[in-house]
C-alpha cells in the first residue's frame, strides 16, 4: 500500500489495475487510462501532478434548457469551477468505511483544508456548494479562511420559512462581503450501507480483496443495502445540473467541498468517463481541482500548485485580472 505522502505526491489520482503509471518527459507524475484503441491520460482527464496544469477542452455538456433557470450566458463569460474533496476525516484515519455517517476532520484534515486554501486563493469565488455532512463543510470553510478577497462564507439556511427568516442580513453591503454557502444532502458522499463503520481492511480480510473492491469501486454494483456509485450519480449529478450549471452559465464562480464518490460521479459526467473509466478514478483528501466553464464547455486546470503558480493564471485573462486586482487591493 502506498504511503499517505506517496499519495499526496501522486496528487489527486491513483490508478488501479486498468490503467499504467509513468513519468513523462518533463519528469512528471501522469497516470494513464487504456480506453480501446484511446490511451488517455491522467493529465487529460484533469489528474495530474500538482506542478502540472496543462489543460483540455471537453466537449460541450448538456446544458440545462429549461427557461426556468433564467440563466443567459455571458457573452464572453468564463467562470471558475472548483473541485474539493474534504480533508482527512476521523474515520478516514481509522480506515473505516464511512459514506453517510457524519463525522470531522481529525487535525491532518484540517491542515489539508488549509493548504487546498492557500493553492486556491486567488481563483474566484462567487458561490460554495457542500454536502450535508459536517467534513465538507469545515473543508469549505476553512479553505476560504485562507481566500485572500476575505469575503465571509456563510450557511444558507432554507431548510424551514423560519431558519429562513432568522438568518437574513439586513446591509445590501454587508451581503456583498458575504459569500452564500449552499448545503445539499444530494452532494454526500455514497451512503455506505452494511458497510458503514466497518474497518476496511478487516472487511477484505472477512470477504475477500475483490468483493471488496468491487463494493468500493464498480460502477453499479452497490454495497449491501447501500448505493453504487451509479446511483450515487443519479442525485448527485442531477443537482450538479439543475443548480450549478445554471450558475456558471450565468457567469458565478463556484466551488464544491464533497466527497470522493459524489465527486468521482460529477467528474465522470464532466470528464464524459465510462463505467470502465471511473473504477481508476481516486480522489485524495483536500486537493482541489479547478475547471474553467466558457461557453458551454468544461476545461480541465487540473490542481492549482499554489498560489503563485504562474499556469493557472497565465492561461486565462480573466484569472489573471482577478489576481492583478487582488494584488493591488492587498498589497
Ligand atoms: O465513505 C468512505 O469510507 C470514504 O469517504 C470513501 O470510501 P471509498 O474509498 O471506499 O470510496
Amino acid at each position: 500500500m502506498a504511503s499517505s505522502t506517496t499519495q499526496h505526491v501522486l496528487s489527486s489520482i491513483k490508478l488501479l489495475p486498468t490503467g499504467c503509471f509513468h513519468h513523462d518527459r518533463r519528469n512528471s507524475c501522469v497516470l494513464s487510462v487504456s480506453v480501446g484503441r484511446r490511451c488517455r491520460s491522467a493529465r487529460n482527464l484533469g489528474l495530474v501532478c500538482a506542478s502540472n496544469t496543462q489543460s483540455s477542452v471537453i466537449e460541450p455538456v448538456q446544458l440545462p434548457g429549461s427557461p426556468k433557470s433564467g440563466a443567459t450566458p455571458k457573452k464572453s463569460g468564463e467562470s471558475a469551477l472548483i473541485l474539493i474533496r474534504h480533508g482527512e476525516s476521523l474515520w478516514n484515519e481509522k480506515n473505516l468505511f464511512t459514506g453517510c455517517v457524519d463525522v470531522p476532520l481529525t487535525p491532518k484534515g484540517v491542515d489539508e483544508a488549509i493548504e487546498a486554501g492557500k493553492r486556491i486563493c486567488n481563483i474566484p469565488v462567487d458561490v460554495i456548494y457542500t454536502s450535508s455532512l459536517i467534513r465538507a463543510q469545515m473543508t469549505a470553510m476553512l479553505a476560504m479562511m485562507q481566500h485572500r478577497r476575505k469575503k465571509v462564507p456563510i450557511i444558507v439556511h432554507n431548510e424551514s420559512e423560519q431558519a429562513h427568516k432568522w438568518s437574513q442580513i439586513y446591509s445590501e453591503e454587508t451581503k456583498k462581503q458575504s459569500i452564500p454557502v449552499i448545503t445539499a444532502w444530494q452532494l454526500n458522499e455514497r451512503m455506505y450501507g452494511e458497510l458503514q463503520g466497518l474497518n476496511k481492511q478487516e472487511t477484505a480480510d472477512r470477504f475477500g480483496k475483490e468483493q471488496v473492491h468491487e463494493w468500493r469501486r464498480s460502477y453499479d454494483i452497490p454495497p449491501p443495502n447501500g448505493e453504487s456509485l451509479e446511483m450515487c450519480a443519479e442525485r448527485a449529478v442531477a443537482y450538479f445540473k439543475d443548480q450549478i450549471i445554471p450558475k456558471l452559465v450565468a457567469g458565478k464562480h463556484v466551488m464544491i467541498a464533497a466527497h470522493g464518490n459524489s465527486l468521482r460521479s460529477i467528474i465522470m459526467h464532466l470528464d464524459k468517463l465510462t463505467s470502465q473509466e471511473v473504477i481508476s478514478l481516486e480522489l485524495s483528501t483536500g486537493i482541489p481541482m479547478l475547471y474553467i466553464f466558457k461557453e458551454g464547455k468544461f476545461i480541465r486546470r487540473g490542481s492549482p500548485a499554489g498560489p503563485s503558480e504562474a499556469g493557472v493564471y497565465a492561461y486565462t485573462k480573466n484569472l489573471a485580472q482577478y489576481r492583478q486586482k487582488l494584488d493591488g487591493m492587498f498589497q
